[in-house]
């Protein structure tokens, strides 16, 4: 199957230090993919680099096999859309018009939002649960409302590949597995390349059809996401014995203790 984005032999460094070191990650149409691993492994930088935040000492990253307009362009805007970790928001804007900012790269230079642009906030208001808090300030809401908001922003983008770095971090049981099933929705019912960075692999073995395993910027295991969650990789990379087990008819994960190997699966 062909990716629709593409990130192949990518190093970021900063100083002496690798941030990533020769990543290949590929993400498709109709998927979503999840990418995991410890705190500190690189899935932030990756994002990033997809997102055309960071850019990479070397590599490449094609989407449908060209390069990808450059970082900052309304062309890019429309093709990638990225929901970075943390949602801090300083700017005493509506949730409403911070949601219609995400129209931007739609609107021609000087134009104004139609009623496209309208509906499109309207229906990504009513899919994260947010339309309630319309009129409300979005640096007053709270974190779970606000990482709603900000994840209508980047759907009203209708990007073909959606970036979302830890998108449930901040959200209760109901509105992790909501947005969830919104992102697994927006790839398959949309065909979109969803990219999600996890730490509930439970989550992850629920919602995601490929995994990328990362630690210490290198890429431990990758590929359809039954074979990497019981791998020995994911054990070593986290450093932690987990137990697996189907309850009411879907898969759990969960970490059990830690091992007293250093973690790492870098040098598998
Ligand atoms: N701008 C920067 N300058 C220096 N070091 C950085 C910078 N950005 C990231 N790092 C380092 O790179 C490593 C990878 O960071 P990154 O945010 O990608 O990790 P992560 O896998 O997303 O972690 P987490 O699960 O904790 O969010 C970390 O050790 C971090 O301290």
């Amino acid at each position: 199957m062909t990716a629709m984005l593409s990130a192949r032999d990518i190093t970021v460094r900063i100083g002496p230090r690798p941030l990533l070191e020769s990543v290949t990650a590929h993400f498709h149409a109709g998927q979503v993919t999840g990418v995991i691993g410890p705190n500190g492994a690189g899935k932030s930088t990756l994002m990033r680099v997809l997102a055309g935040l960071v850019a990479p000492e070397t590599g490449a990253i094609t989407l449908d096999g060209a390069p990808l307009p450059p970082p900052g362009s309304r062309a890019r805007a429309r093709r990638v859309g990225y929901l970075p970790q943390g949602h801090e928001v300083h700017w005493p804007l509506t949730a409403r018009r911070t949601i219609a900012l995400g129209r931007m790269p739609h609107i021609p230079a000087f134009g104004t939002p139609g009623e496209r642009d309208s509906a499109a906030v309207d229906t990504a208001m009513n899919r994260t649960a947010t339309a309630h808090l319309a009129d409300a300030r979005v640096d007053t809401l709270s974190g779970g409302e606000r990482a709603r908001v900000m994840l209508a922003r980047v759907l009203v983008t209708e990007t073909p590949v959606l970036l979302a770095d830890e998108p449930v971090a901040a959200l209760d049981p109901y509105h992790a597995l909501a947005v969830m099933d919104l992102l697994a929705e927006e790839a398959r019912a949309h065909r979109r390349a969803v990219a999600v960075v996890l730490h509930d692999l439970t989550l992850a073995a629920r919602y995601c059809d490929s995994l990328i395993l990362i630690d210490g910027g290198r890429v431990c295991a990758a590929g359809p996401a039954e074979p990497v969650l019981t791998s020995g990789a994911l054990s070593a990379a986290y450093g932690v014995r987990f137990a697996r087990g189907v309850l009411d008819g879907g898969a759990v994960i969960t970490p059990i203790h830690r091992l007293d190997e250093e973690p790492s699966c870098s040098l598998n």
